[in-house]
């Protein structure tokens, strides 16, 4: 297999790891900047070129670059799907996973579980936003917020009006969801490939913090997981069109609520935590679906056309 992973960094553990996985089963494997990629569109083909040379041949492909460049990286995704290379994470989920309200639209849409979430815009609705979630604890998230930080707890309804208002006086985007209080500061990441979660591990917030991202001091340690929450991980990424997915689960008395689906999901905190091969379970499950379905023929003919 000739596999192509989309990233604008060698040397981060992800991609690297990713690297060492496909080489050691033998297949050829490239990171391309997708910045570097530059495509020809018309109607009788499609053709790429890499800093002055011609992307041709490629098995899979594999999106691994920052929400800063989705757009311009999605479009260079969308070229090799329209040249025949397999997606396990296609442009269109890629770009969903990005739209939180989208996703958690969508995954509710599907009967899965989550935190009630509501969000608004005018200042005059806030009294009636925040009684359409229910009596606080309030859970507060700006949505640009990453690893963490702008989540925020409210335990007061005084306590979320203020912390509202504060934030749309900064002109900031934010949903506010209700607080499962019995998940007592863990949650569950579930790395999904294909239709089956791969591993997992559990993290703990440290003592006096209900967030368990590592970067604010959450430990993370492998978990068994349950076959209903398995299940809600696997139908999660399903429904957001993604073969590889990070899904955070929050345990909660209704059963498993998904907190988000990460299209990019880092390998080095699952790697360490549980020691299992997540990179090489990526690579296997991309190998046994080129061999199982050799590349779209039409759009493989179309790609040599326009090079
Ligand atoms: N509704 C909730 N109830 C209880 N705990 C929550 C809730 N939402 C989030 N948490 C805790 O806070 C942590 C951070 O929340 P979340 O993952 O939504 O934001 P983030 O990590 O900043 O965003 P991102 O994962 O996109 O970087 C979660 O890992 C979880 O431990
Ligand atoms: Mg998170
Ligand atoms: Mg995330």
């Amino acid at each position: 297999m000739k596999l192509a992973i989309l990233s604008r960094n060698t040397k981060l553990y992800s991609t690297r790891r990713l690297v060492e996985a496909a080489r050691q089963r033998g297949h050829t494997v490239r990171v391309l900047d997708p910045l570097r990629c530059y495509m020809r569109i018309s109607s009788t083909g499609f053709s790429m070129h890499y800093k002055g040379k011609p992307v041709v041949g490629y098995d899979a492909v594999i999106p691994r670059f920052a929400a800063t460049v989705t757009r311009y990286g999605n479009a260079v995704l969308r070229q090799f799907e329209l040249m025949g290379t397999y997606a396990p994470n296609p442009s269109a989920g890629f770009a969903r996973a990005r739209d939180k309200l989208l996703c958690q639209q969508l995954m509710a849409a599907e009967g899965l579980g989550l935190p009630v979430t509501v969000f608004g815009d005018n200042p005059d609705d806030t009294d009636d936003l925040l009684a359409m979630l229910g009596p606080p604890p309030h859970v507060i998230k700006l949505n640009e917020g990453t690893q963490g930080a702008g989540v925020m707890l409210t335990e007061k309804p005084s306590a979320s009006r203020g912390v509202v208002e504060a934030l749309r006086g900064l002109y900031a985007s934010f949903v506010v969801q209700e607080f499962i209080a019995e998940a007592q500061g863990a949650d569950l990441r579930c790395f999904v490939v294909g239709d089956r979660v791969i591993g997992a591990m559990q993290r703990q917030a440290p003592a006096g913090d209900f967030r368990s991202n590592l970067h604010r001091g959450g430990t993370a340690s492998p978990v068994e997981t349950t076959p209903e929450e398995r299940a809600v991980a696997v139908r999660a990424a399903q429904v957001i069109g993604l073969g590889i997915a990070g899904v955070d689960l929050i345990r909660s008395e209704r059963g498993p609520l998904v907190l988000e689906v990460n299209a990019s999901p880092g390998l080095e905190g699952i790697e360490a935590a549980t020691c299992d091969d997540i990179a090489g379970g990526i690579i296997e499950h991309l190998a046994a679906h080129v061999r199982a379905k050799p590349s779209n023929k039409r759009s493989r003919r179309l790609a040599s056309n326009g090079t």
